[in-house]
């Protein structure tokens, strides 16, 4: 099955959910009198957003992941992003079914909150477009180009779909608004899925002995605090882990990893500012050999202002691990802001002509209307992002998966 296949699935798993979670409010309210004014208003304002345009579906999803936010401070239930009590209580009958449901409901609603701001403002450019919209012509497809580079999908991927919906437009009849609508993101979503076959967003371990995980990217693209959560994943799933501070440009960097290895409750290895970051890798990679450490996580410095020295810096690390560790480093994750959009992509060509780049994690994924920065990455550079940051804290660090951000970004925008 495509994406778009998987996406229309949710979608409809989704409202039939809401349908029947409204059916259950309407029940109880008519049971018994409520005085509830609230809840009345939130009954009516989910009845009429079937029917509402893209930017009103977008502000009714602000308004119900409130009343969302609201329900779980008000009833205390133990998890922040649990999924409102109805459906919780609709899973009561299988425990074990249960725990896998609400695990993936619980990353579903962590992708769909998480590119909230980046699907609203893309719903916000599709209704302006649509608000002049007399027809399928070349101006409308002009437009369409220009929304789409606004949107930070890419300028390739943003030339490529509008000449594909040029020729799918007239294959597919399509004259009206909601038609040409659903054309373009079916679009979107089908080109995003021929380019990510054959990606894998696992990490890479070793199959033997420490794997040896190598951070790369930009200061203060969120590299430390990837690591810290990451760092804390595999250690509750019980493995040994070990962070080297090689970033040892800034003091700061520094004492931020150290901070992170004393909550995670790992080990570090570090050493005073500006000491060669390869002595830093040095001694961590015999440690994590000779102690048996499952994990070697290496926070390095991303200082792009001379690719020559980035490059030599990175290759006298590779050299120092290959030494102790033949088949080091099992990944190099390159961290991307993605707040900074394009800039995010920029960097990335750059790290990718200089090192072996095998991942990406794009952080600040939360609170950006940039999220198609993602199509971009899958469409003109071909590497799997493999983690996405939605959030500040140790949780919010998620595995990517397609389908749950496909669904967050254009979750409503389907006619
Ligand atoms: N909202 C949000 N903030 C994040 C995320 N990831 C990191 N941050 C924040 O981004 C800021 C920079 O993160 P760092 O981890 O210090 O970045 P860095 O790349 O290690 O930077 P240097 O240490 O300067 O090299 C911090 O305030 C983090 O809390 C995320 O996924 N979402």
């Amino acid at each position: 099955m495509g994406l778009f296949d998987i996406f229309k699935k949710k979608n409809k798993q989704n409202e039939e959910k809401q349908q029947s979670n409204l059916s259950d409010e309407e029940n109880k309210s008519s049971e018994k009198v409520t005085n509830d004014d609230e809840k009345d208003v939130s009954t009516e304002e989910n009845q009429e957003s079937a029917s509402k345009s893209v930017e009103e579906t977008a502000t009714d999803e602000n308004k119900e992941s409130e009343d969302n936010e609201q329900h779980v401070e008000n009833d205390g239930s133990n998890s922040e992003e649990s999924v409102d009590q109805d459906e919780s209580n609709e899973d009561e009958a299988g425990e074990t079914t249960e725990t896998a449901d609400e695990s993936n409901d619980d990353n579903q609603e962590k992708f769909t909150k998480g590119l909230e701001k980046s699907r609203s403002t893309f719903g916000e450019k599709l209704n302006r477009l649509f608000a002049n919209f007399r027809s399928v012509d070349e101006d409308f497809f002009e437009d369409l180009e220009d929304l789409l580079i606004e949107s930070d999908v890419g300028f390739d991927m943003a030339v490529n779909l509008t000449d594909q919906l040029r020729d799918e437009v007239k294959l597919q009849n399509a004259k009206n608004k909601d038609d040409v609508q659903n054309v373009i993101i079916k679009k979107m979503i089908d080109i995003y899925d021929e380019n990510g076959n054959n990606e894998t967003t696992e990490i890479n371990l070793a199959d033997k002995g420490p794997s040896v995980i190598l951070f790369v990217g930009v200061n203060g693209v969120g590299k430390t605090t990837t690591i810290g959560k990451m760092a804390n994943m595999y250690k509750q799933q019980g493995k040994k882990v070990l962070l080297a501070a090689a970033d040892t440009f800034r003091a700061g960097a520094i004492q931020q990893l150290d901070e992170w290895a004393k909550a995670d409750n790992v080990d570090i290895v570090k050493k005073e500012e500006q000491s060669d970051p390869s002595a830093v890798v040095y001694e961590a990679v015999h440690k994590a050999k000779d102690e048996d450490y499952d994990v070697l996580f290496v926070d390095t410095a991303g200082r792009l202002q001379n690719k020559v020295n980035l490059m030599n810096e990175l290759a006298k690390m590779k050299k120092v691990l290959t030494r102790e560790i033949p088949d080091a480093p099992h990944e190099v994750l390159l961290v991307l802001d993605a707040t900074t959009g394009q800039n995010a992509l920029n960097q990335a060509k750059l790290f990718k002509e200089t090192t072996d780049v095998s991942g990406i994690v794009l952080t600040k994924l939360d609170g950006t209307a940039k999220g198609g920065i993602v199509l971009a990455i899958r469409n003109e550079l071909h590497l799997p992002v493999k983690y996405v940051g939605l959030g500040e804290k140790v949780t919010d660090l998620r595995k990517f998966d397609a389908n749950d951000f496909v669904y967050g970004l254009f979750k409503g925008l389907i006619k």
